[in-house]
């Protein structure tokens, strides 16, 4: 049995260069890397960290922004507990097509799924195009949580992820109390077993 109490997939998503290796890196490594190339195809890295004392393995997937990879990228979507929308707030082009990733998401994503808006790379003030509340805007609009953040100066990045985790924590507690309360409320209590909450799928099932 693995030590882990839940599993949840991650995926993030955005334009090409924007910076999404660099913030799985920084979380999973806590390094930031130097010449880091395009990702191809996707790439996966895995981390476990706490929340409120259970044990929650993050399975983040590093998707290629570049257009030809939309195919492969797609089919990751679909058991996405999350997904983390990358734009980099040094490239207005970067935010003007999240619009297309919001399509994206509708068209490949589970309807439950969390999304996240993140304006990386902060730290190049003197080049910003995207101001702060443009992002904020942008992600009320389209129900989303939004935090800025840079992946080369560690700004936000673990916040980014961590309230990813306790909030998908909180919605597998909610579900396993809701899909045990029928049957035995105490066996989320007495198991400690590990628990993949699996959205959607099959016939009858959320
Ligand atoms: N200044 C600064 N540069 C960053 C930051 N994050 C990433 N970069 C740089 O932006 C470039 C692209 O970063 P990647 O992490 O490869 O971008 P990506 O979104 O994964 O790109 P694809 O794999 O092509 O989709 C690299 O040169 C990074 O060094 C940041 O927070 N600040």
């Amino acid at each position: 049995m693995e030590d882990y109490k839940f599993l949840f997939k991650i995926v993030l998503i955005g334009n090409a260069g924007v910076g999404k290796t660099c913030l799985v890196r920084r979380f999973t490594q806590g390094l930031f890397p130097p010449g880091q190339g395009a990702t191809i195809g996707v790439d996966f890295m895995i981390k476990t960290v706490d929340v409120d004392g259970d044990k929650v393995k993050l399975q983040i997937w590093d998707t290629a922004g570049q257009e030809r990879f939309r195919s492969i990228t797609q089919s990751y979507y679909r058991s996405a507990h999350a997904l983390i929308l990358v734009y980099d707030v040094t490239s207005r082009e970067s935010f003007d097509c999240l619009p297309e990733w919001l399509k994206e998401i509708e068209q490949y994503a589970n309807q439950q799924v969390i999304t996240v808006l993140v304006g990386n790379k902060i730290d190049l003030t003197s080049q910003r195009e995207v101001p702060p509340e443009t992002g904020l805007q942008f992600a009320q609009a389209n129900n989303m949580a939004f935090l800025e953040a840079s992946a080369k100066e560690a700004e936000n990045v673990e916040t980014v992820f961590m309230d990813l985790a306790r909030e998908l924590t909180k919605n597998a507690r909610k579900y396993l109390l809701r899909n045990t309360e029928t049957v035995d409320p105490n066996i989320t209590e007495i198991t400690g077993e590990t628990t993949n909450i699996s959205y959607g799928g099959c016939c009858g099932s959320g």
